[in-house]
């Protein structure tokens, strides 16, 4: 790549630790001019939804997240006071459980079980592995972020003999997520086994009078905390939802705060070149022809980083994976968005990058300090973060030369300020991204195909179930015990081989295969 053009490209943000390369886009020269018009309506449109506006018009919401690290930004005092109220809460909650002032039956809570799922665990695991020192944390994290019993299982064998010593934080902003009530439900039961209060380890992090703090208040737990219908899941990593459980493990969320609000104040500004979210979404733009036709591959070069392509994920993909525009035509919009880290991934898929189809675009993540202390040398004045740096501009070199594209965003290190304005920049880039292609970036119609469809099978196992149990001994085929509860052959026949494979029925197999038979 040329010199010339990288320093045409090249944006630094000395204050902020923080540099944009967008040199390795083949950006066209009216990349700015093309675009600018549409980029100030993003602008003015992100500064009405700051100001209160119901940015989420299907659901009738304002979308408030940036408030969450300026509340004087908030439309109202009672906003603001909830904010201010709940940091301090959070804070004073913390300190009580450091110090053993709130406690288990038997000393100081050690162990910190986070339950929920989708934005109400993707945040908390980013920052938990990100910020994580092992040798020094306040509190050892483990989460439940998923109905998988064995997954569970997995869980709780790791905290062992510590569930007298563990802390169970349910979040869940509905308060009626299907996956992280059963997590609740299977915690209590552990708790029960071990001859504990579930009540005494528990505390509930919901929106006011949901299902989930009804139950918390009905059982008295130890603390509820609240969420807001303006804070969207996918955005709540810096509300109670991801501060809570960093605050207990140890983090400074103040660092992380103060982080997301140095980087909200440079994405405010309505000057494109200078706003490196404006940037970020006009690369996007560019990339993806502005419709998602290429994917987004996510590498950072650092291990600790792991996560952030998986909490990415959500925050893209649920916000602009939309079948509609704003005027209500068909689009099908979105970007694909995957990745693990480098230079791990070059072991495993870089040689299609390279080499296969070209659907992608990638995001190179470099932290400059390699690690807090000092670094031996694996070859004479060479050290294992030198590799990783030359593992991430050679790859990225390699790419360039078959006319992959790529961004690179180059941060200092990995601070709680750092992974701040992380977040707090993908956030504000999803908006304006939003605005340019003219769609809803905070609603998520399309998740509840799939749970109203998953209710329907919970529904008809328990039918089948009663069918079965009203003629022991007697055998049906699927299709027949289909017709039997009106239900759908194919359905039938999967959930009569998950009961079967659990034992809660008895199967007798036959050939062809569909001619087996399932009885109590
Ligand atoms: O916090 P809740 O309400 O349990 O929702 C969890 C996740 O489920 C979703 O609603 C999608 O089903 C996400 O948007 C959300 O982050």
């Amino acid at each position: 790549m040329s010199w010339d053009s990288f320093k045409q490209h090249y944006h630094p943000y000395p204050e902020l630790g923080l540099a944009l390369d967008l040199s390795r886009l083949a950006l066209p020269e009216d990349f700015l001019t093309a675009h600018e018009e549409a980029m100030q309506a993003a602008f003015k449109a992100m500064n009405e939804l700051e100001a209160g506006a119901i940015a989420n018009p299907d659901e009738g919401r304002m979308v408030g997240h940036y408030w969450l690290r300026d509340a004087a930004l908030a439309p109202d005092a009672e906003t603001r006071a909830a904010i201010t109220d709940t940091l301090a809460q959070i804070k004073s909650f913390t300190a009580d459980v450091h110090a053993g002032t709130i406690a288990g039956p038997h000393g100081a809570f050690t162990q910190l079980l986070v339950i929920g799922i989708g934005g109400s665990a993707l945040g908390p695991q980013f920052v938990h592995h990100a910020l994580g020192q092992p040798a020094a944390d306040k509190m050892t994290v483990h989460f439940f972020d998923n109905t998988d019993p064995d997954g569970m299982d997995y869980t709780i064998a790791q905290i062992g003999d510590k569930l007298a010593e563990t802390l169970a934080v349910v979040i869940s902003k509905s308060g009626g997520t299907a996956e992280t009530r059963n997590g609740m439900l299977e915690a209590s039961v552990a708790f029960r086994a071990a001859g504990l209060d579930p009540a005494r380890h528990l505390v509930a992090v919901t929106g006011t009078d949901s299902k989930l703090d009804k139950v918390a208040v009905a059982e008295n737990w130890l603390a509820r905390f609240p969420m807001w219908d303006w804070v969207g899941g996918r955005t709540s990593e810096l509300c109670v939802v991801g501060l809570l459980p960093a605050a207990l493990q140890g983090i400074d969320i103040d660092g992380m705060l103060a982080g997301a609000a140095a980087m909200d104040a440079q994405t405010r500004i309505g000057v494109t070149a200078e706003n490196p979210a404006a940037l970020l979404a006009l690369a996007w733009h560019h990339a993806t022809a502005g419709r998602g036709a290429k994917d987004m591959v996510v590498l950072p070069y650092k291990d600790r980083l792991l996560l952030f392509s998986r909490y990415l994920q959500q925050l893209i993909m649920e916000s602009l994976g939309k079948e509609l525009d704003l005027a209500g035509n068909v689009v099908n919009q979105g970007i694909a968005v995957y990745g693990n880290k480098g230079s791990t991934d070059q072991h495993a898929y870089v040689q299609q990058l390279r080499e296969g189809v070209n659907n992608f675009f990638v995001t190179f993540i470099e932290v400059l300090k390699d690690r807090s202390g000092d670094s031996i040398e694996v070859n004479k004045g060479v050290t294992s973060g030198d590799y990783l740096q030359g593992f991430l501009l050679g790859t990225r070199d390699a790419l360039s030369e078959k006319d992959r594209t790529s961004v690179t965003l180059t941060v200092n290190d990995v601070s709680p300020r750092t992974i701040g304005m992380l977040i707090a920049l993908y956030e504000r880039v999803v908006g304006f991204y939003a605005s340019l292609i003219g769609i809803n970036a905070y609603h998520q119609p399309g998740v509840e195909a799939g749970k109203k469809a998953a209710g329907g099978v919970i529904a008809l196992k328990n039918d089948i179930q009663t069918v079965l149990a009203d003629a022991p001994g007697k055998g049906y085929t699927a299709e027949d015990l289909a017709a039997e509860v009106d239900g759908d052959a194919e359905l039938t026949f999967k959930i009569l081989e998950h009961l079967a494979a659990n034992g809660s029925l008895r199967k007798e197999a036959k050939e062809p295969w569909f001619e087996s038979l399932y009885g109590a």
